[in-house]
């Protein structure tokens, strides 16, 4: 059986890219075909999300950098072009999760995760959130929260993923997976 995730992110000083590539790899390493999409084309690389990514999706993990207790702008653009698939119903039921990284610890990372959250409930998706069997949850001294996966990046954003915030990553991958396979 195929399951088919899409992990979706915006990110400009390469925090949330990498909690992408953590819950990516997770995900690939448990068998998902995984699309990695972004919002723009910042990194010759990057592939950039269609309506029709979502619509075919089991599975979606959205993430983008806290910006003032919000999601990046790029991706409320994006959302606000799919009311065609909110009229049809067309997310409704896929299980989602959310990540989010932030210069400061309480600078507005668990606001900008239950913002994220949103679009997604509007969509009629299930969101999975972080829970308290995730023993990182805690013990975390930086990200990490039961609403999604987060990083604490610092103020010059040079703070690398701590194993804490790696292994909340890898929880919110390996859930989704789960879920998403029960699912379908
Ligand atoms: C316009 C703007 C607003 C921001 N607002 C916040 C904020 O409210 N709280 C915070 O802690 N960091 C804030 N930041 C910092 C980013 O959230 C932080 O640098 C994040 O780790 C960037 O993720 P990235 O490396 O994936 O781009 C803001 C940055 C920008 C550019």
């Amino acid at each position: 059986m195929m399951i088919n995730i899409v992990v979706l992110y915006h990110s400009s000083h390469g925090s949330v890219a990498n909690m992408a590539h953590e819950i990516s790899d997770t995900l690939d390493n448990l068998g998902a075909t995984v699309k990695l999409r972004t919002f723009e084309k910042k990194q010759p690389h990057d592939i950039i999300i269609t309506k029709q990514d979502l619509v075919e999706c089991d599975a979606l993990a959205f993430g983008t950098p806290t910006r003032f207790g919000m999601m990046a702008a790029q991706a409320k653009v994006f959302w606000e072009t799919t009311s065609d698939l909110w009229l049809k119903g067309q997310l409704i039921d896929k299980p989602a999760c959310v990540f989010s990284s932030s210069s400061s610890m309480h600078g507005g990372n668990e606001a900008t995760l239950l913002n994220l959250s949103l679009p997604l409930l509007h969509h009629g998706m299930m969101l999975l959130g972080v829970p308290y069997d995730v023993p990182e949850l805690i013990d975390t001294t930086t990200g990490g929260s039961p609403y999604g996966a987060s990083h604490v990046a610092g103020a010059d954003n040079t703070s690398k993923l701590s194993n804490t915030e790696v292994k909340i990553c890898q929880s919110v991958g390996k859930r989704l997976f789960t879920i998403a396979s029960k699912l379908k």
